[in-house]
């Protein structure tokens, strides 16, 4: 390292005074209703570029199992803390430490991976002929009306008669592959992954020996369900609901009502599922074209079981029936050791999406799946701040190398970071005096929401270049749930590492990233260009900041983000020619434009497991032989149009 020592920055301002969170949780899970311009800066990444050497890609790093490690969540507006990941206990799917040996055997935990596999791939081809019908229809102009059919249901024919859904055979209790907490965009997705059989119906059944029994019930808000507490709903029979378009009447106790019926005297599980409205809290996912597709997402809450039924008069004076339903099995005890209300491993279910804790943060515990073998975890309390860190993998897969897991960059100690400008507001950063709104162009970057409000990669356009976005800092007045401190105060999304299919490791969500959220920073060592040059073919995690930009040409001298001894889950986002990130130069704790954070934002909305991208080319100079050379598995269209034929 020569001459230049590393140091850090120290502490990040807490942004609020319970554990750090920038913003209460209602406003932090709100999604812009008016996101329109999230397309700019599309397909044209970052602010920087990755000296990869992707023409190693797979060979090097990839296993032969896809899809087979979880890990991290991280809450990164900590003071900088050194872990390593390969020297620490591991802990089980409830949290608690397991220093012993492994429950289950290597042989089902590599079932279970490639039923979680085999779940996604079946999402991800849905959501490709989703695609391929719509540009159809469009290309041909037909609409939904003329042609008869939703977009999701054709759509879905096509994944049936390709053979293209799983778990068709239908069962009860749990679904190979799914995990309590799973989300799904839409009721076809729950159809392909055969989490419930019907796209219309709320109740699905299985018949045994004669008699039908409720395999699942969707909860959709259509008639009037009511969920008590989210361990328990009573659910309302179905028919005669003049709601959904049926004639009014009283309900019978045939079809799903029986299979219900049938399910309390058989005590027989039943998988729930319950819609959330995505409306309530924001724009819901956007195709590539912005254009709104699901307006709500269904999440699978797991085994419930029938503990009572009964008729009653409906709100339109008929007769309804109602199921009352809990995770509990009918003796009142949690299941255990089934296949009952508990995650696959036999442990209760921790950690969906949903459960973000108080302060915003990602929960600890977030898989339970037994293929899953916890490799480690870093618990460290450090000046009263907690910061939890799992790295999670397949028994017998390889695992990531160990590195030092940083929150905060590392900075040459030799360079003097001049301090930032800091404001004085008092009552919130919206008006032309704040200095920092003024730094900005006299506009706050970030939507009430959090969310950025225009895609500013580095990239000179329309006779424009706004290469920086300055948040509020530790010195200014403004509170700390202030908007313009969407990116310093950490990652927000129960991010993932899993392997992919010939590019090692990969990080997903396991929940919806709406457009324009801070995902994380890519963290590391901040080192002039001229110490990582000689670097350069050793390995794969440098991130040259602001190449191609004003920053660099203006400023002179070049640095270089090294994530491979020190870093954070960033170094392990792969690239893509479709990326669904873009990487936003950000200032707040000091004042040198020459090494602005590299904050990854969402350049679209992101379903749950999708991997997470950046185009690693943008802006590329230097290192434009190596990338030319590389193999790119990024499976893009975009990527497949560029190779020659
Ligand atoms: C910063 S690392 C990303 C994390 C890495 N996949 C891992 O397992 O640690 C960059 C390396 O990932 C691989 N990679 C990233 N994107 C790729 C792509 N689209 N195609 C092939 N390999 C890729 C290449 O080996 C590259 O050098």
């Amino acid at each position: 390292m020569g001459d230049y020592r590393l140091r850090s920055l120290g502490k990040r301002p807490r942004v609020d005074g319970s554990g750090g969170s920038r913003e209460p949780d209602e406003r932090r899970v709100a999604r812009a209703e008016t996101a329109k311009d999230g397309g700019r800066g599309r397909g044209r990444g970052g602010g920087g570029t990755f000296k990869s050497r992707l023409n190693r890609a797979g060979a090097s790093r990839s296993t032969s199992g896809d899809g087979d490690a979880i890990a991290v969540p991280v809450r990164s507006n900590t003071r900088p803390t050194e872990v390593n990941s390969a020297n620490v206990p591991s802990v089980d799917a409830r949290g608690s430490v397991a220093r012993s040996g492994l429950r289950t055997s290597a042989a089902e935990r590599e079932e279970i991976v490639s039923d979680q596999m085999k779940v996604k791939e079946a999402v991800d081809t849905f959501h490709q002929m989703f695609e391929e019908v719509k540009r159809a229809r469009k290309s041909k102009n037909v609409s939904a009306k003329d042609s008869g059919i939703s977009l999701f249901s054709e759509a879905l024919e096509r994944m049936k008669s390709s053979n293209k859904c799983v778990n068709l055979r239908k069962s009860l209790g749990s679904v190979p592959g799914v995990e309590v907490g799973q989300e799904f965009c839409c009721r076809a997705e729950l159809v392909v992954t055969g989490v419930h059989g019907q796209v219309m119906r709320g109740i699905d059944w299985v018949v045994r020996n004669g008699k039908r029994y409720a395999t699942s019930i969707v909860e959709s808000g259509r008639y009037s369900s009511s969920m008590k507490s989210k361990d328990e709903v009573v659910y309302c029979g179905e028919g005669g609901n003049p709601v959904i378009g049926g004639s009014l009447r009283d309900q019978k106790l045939s079809g799903g009502n029986l299979a219900l019926k049938n399910s309390f005297h058989s005590k027989d599980p039943v998988r729930f599922i319950r819609r959330y409205n995505l409306t309530k809290h924001g724009s819901g996912l956007r195709d590539a074209n912005h254009e709104r597709l699901f307006k709500c997402k269904y999440v699978y809450e797991g085994i419930f079981y029938v503990h009572q039924y009964w008729k009653e008069r409906g709100p339109f004076g008929k007769l309804m029936y109602k199921f009352r339903l809990t995770n509990l099995t009918r003796d009142g005890s949690a299941p255990v050791g089934s296949t009952r209300n508990l995650t696959r491993d036999g442990s209760a279910p921790v950690g969906s999406t949903r459960n973000l804790t108080r302060d915003g943060s990602a929960p600890v515990s977030i898989s339970s799946s037994r293929a899953l073998e916890h490799v480690s975890v870093n618990d460290i309390s450090q000046g009263g701040e907690k910061v939890s860190i799992r790295v999670l993998c397949a028994v017998g897969k390889e695992r990531p190398s160990p590195f030092n897991y940083i929150v905060c960059n590392i900075y040459p100690q030799s360079i003097y970071l001049s301090p930032p400008i800091n404001c004085n507001c008092m009552e919130g950063c919206h008006s032309r005096i704040c200095s920092c709104v003024i730094n900005n162009g006299g506009e706050l970057p970030y939507k009430q929401d959090g969310h950025i409000k225009k895609f500013k990669p580095l990239v000179y356009e329309c006779g424009k270049f706004k290469p920086l976005v300055y948040e509020c800092g530790p010195s200014c007045t403004c509170s700390h749930t202030c908007v313009n401190r969407a990116s310093q105060s950490g990652i927000r999304f129960e991010l993932e590492i899993f392997q992919t299919r010939g590019k090692g490791w990969g990080v997903r969500s396991r929940s919806h990233i709406p457009l324009g959220s801070f995902v994380c920073e890519y963290i590391g060592e901040v080192l002039p260009d001229e110490l990582v040059l000689p670097e350069f073919n050793k390995h794969q995690y440098f991130f040259n900041i602001g190449v191609g930009g004003a920053i660099h040409r203006e400023n002179g001298d070049c640095f270089t983000i090294n994530a491979w001894v020190h870093g954070n889950i960033g170094r392990f986002i792969n690239h893509s020619c479709s990326p669904n990130l873009y990487a936003q130069n950000v200032l707040f704790d000091h004042n040198d434009k020459r090494m602005p954070h590299i904050m990854l934002f969402a350049s679209k909305d992101i379903p749950p497991l999708r991997e997470l991208t950046f185009d690693y080319r943008a802006s590329h100079v230097r290192c434009a032989d190596v990338l030319q050379r590389m193999k790119c598995y990024c499976n893009a269209i975009a990527c497949k149009e560029k190779r020659p034929k």
